[in-house]
């Protein structure tokens, strides 16, 4: 007999799951918000949550992760509204287990039931995926929800062979997460091959994929194996995959479908038996649309996604970051550990972080040089950009807060112009700000913001900021 929490408003919806999961035997309890739900899942475990999205206490996806965070961890099903592919989509983003369409028949549902309760006594049983406390993780610093989803995904990846796509902004970590994937599949003991589409210089990108023999052009002195055959036995790690010239994706293809190619100028086939993981930076789907991707490419390469999201969206990782770096710098350096003021921490939780973790970790090397011997980092030590940016998100607190510290990099701009940038920075700051705080709860942020929700919509789809 398992245990499953409803969180639904809806009375009807209640009754009839209870009704089948009562007829298997199951204990069920029923909530009608979501803060109730959280509450009994909190004091209670449970083996499977049913979570309605639209609940008059918030969004039921932004849940997921403080479910999840409870003792028993839960299999969660969302129930989406009928005929919606977006809260199809969000719900498995979101880290559910499986979702339901409200009005699914009842043999959809016990299916549905069955299956997450299988997968969670094979999970017990230790038959099924490894969890994140046995993960090898590689260097991946960070405990937030959004990055211990991430981490689930590493592990379900690295059980299987299936080909990886890593998709996320410039600096998130795609390459750290590459190698987590390698490192915890039963691959770890042969290569982990790096191949950077954007630096192939193009008339050589076959052979450096594929080898060539002797004499098959000039300059070719001696026969050279290629990245695709050293890779055998273990991970091809395609970074910048949108890169790879169109006329290359079609032969790539090919050595993806059977693991077999020709070296340039060579008459045998030789094979690999290597596991690809790709990553991007790139959206695909537009590449795609563009005709400037091959599509039956991207199917393949997207078997299993991970989407690491942007620092910016997993703030609560920035301090685990910040002192897992600098420890780390200073160790290179020779200088002794260095604490962080409140004022320091404010200003590095401030600032976006377009370049994500790289651009904290550069950052960071250029704080300590400041900082040199002083024990104690204080924002005067962070680049000045980084401060500028801070202080001029500040100035929607209002006329007393402090001023920009630097002139705008290139010739005096006109002040409509200034203003009009320091607004558009202090807006979009302010909509980070909001989104973390309310954890991207949407009546919450309303609640905080004062914004009807058509507007704040509009403001983020302005501000292009991703959300719920
Ligand atoms: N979760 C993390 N924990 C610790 N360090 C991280 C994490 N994510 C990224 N980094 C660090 O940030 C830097 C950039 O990471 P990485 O090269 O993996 O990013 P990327 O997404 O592959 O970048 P690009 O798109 O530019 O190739 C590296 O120094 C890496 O060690």
């Amino acid at each position: 007999m398992a245990k499953i929490l409803i969180i639904d408003d809806d009375d009807l919806m209640c009754q009839s799951l209870s009704l089948v999961a009562g007829r298997w035997g199951h204990e069920v309890t029923c909530t009608h918000t979501l803060g109730a739900g959280l509450e009994k899942a909190s004091s209670q475990a449970f083996d499977v949550v049913f979570l309605d999205v639209r609940m008059p206490d918030g969004n039921g996806l932004d849940m997921i992760p403080r479910i999840e965070a409870t003792t028993s961890s839960p299999e969660i099903i969302i129930m989406t509204g009928f005929g919606n592919p977006l809260g199809a989509e969000l719900a498995i983003k979101s880290g559910a287990w499986d979702y339901i369409e409200k009005g699914s028949s009842v043999k959809e549902i016990t299916l549905s039931l069955v299956r997450a309760l299988e997968y969670r006594k094979q999970k017990r049983n230790g038959k099924s995926a490894r969890n994140v406390v046995v993960l090898k993780r590689e260097d991946i610093v960070g405990n937030s929800p959004k990055t211990k989803v991430c981490l689930e995904l590493v592990a379900q990846a690295a059980e299987c062979d299936a080909n990886v796509l890593i998709t996320g902004e410039t600096g998130s970590g795609k390459e750290l997460f590459a190698r987590a994937v390698h490192e915890n599949s039963r691959r770890n003991g042969r290569n982990f091959v790096v191949v950077d589409c954007a630096a192939l210089p193009e008339t050589l990108v076959e052979s450096l994929l594929f080898g060539h023999e002797k004499g098959a052009f000039t300059g070719a002195e001696q026969s050279r194996e290629g990245l695709v055959l050293q890779a055998n036995g273990g991970t091809l790690f395609l970074d910048e995959v949108g890169e790879l010239p169109l006329s290359m994706q079609k032969a790539f293809l090919r050595v993806l479908q059977e693991h077999r190619f020709r070296p340039v100028g060579g008459h045998r086939e030789i094979a690999s038996d290597f596991r690809l993981v790709a990553a991007t930076n790139r959206d695909l789907d537009r590449m795609v649309r563009d005709g400037r991707f091959r599509e039956d490419l991207l199917f393949r390469l997207r078997s299993f996604v991970i989407e690491l999201p942007p620092l910016r969206e997993r703030p609560e990782d920035i301090r685990e970051l910040a002192g897992y770096h600098v420890d780390k710098l200073c160790e290179r350096y020779g200088l002794s550990a260095k604490g962080f003021s409140p004022e320091f921490m404010k200003t590095l939780a401030a600032y976006p972080w377009p370049g994500n973790v790289r651009e904290l970790v550069n950052s960071l090397e250029r704080t300590i040089a400041a900082a040199r011997l002083e024990p104690i980092l204080f924002p005067k030590h962070l680049p000045v950009q980084i401060r500028v940016q801070v202080a001029q998100a500040s100035v929607r607190n209002g006329p007393d807060a402090d001023r920009p510290e630097a002139a705008p990099p290139a010739g005096f701009p006109k002040l409509h112009d200034f203003r009009e940038s320091v607004y558009a920075q202090a807006e979009k700051q302010y909509l980070h700000d909001l989104l973390a705080l309310s954890q991207e709860n949407m009546n919450e942020a309303c609640r905080l913001s004062g914004l009807s929700q058509s507007r704040l919509y509009a403001l983020l789809k302005k501000q292009e900021i991703s959300h719920p």
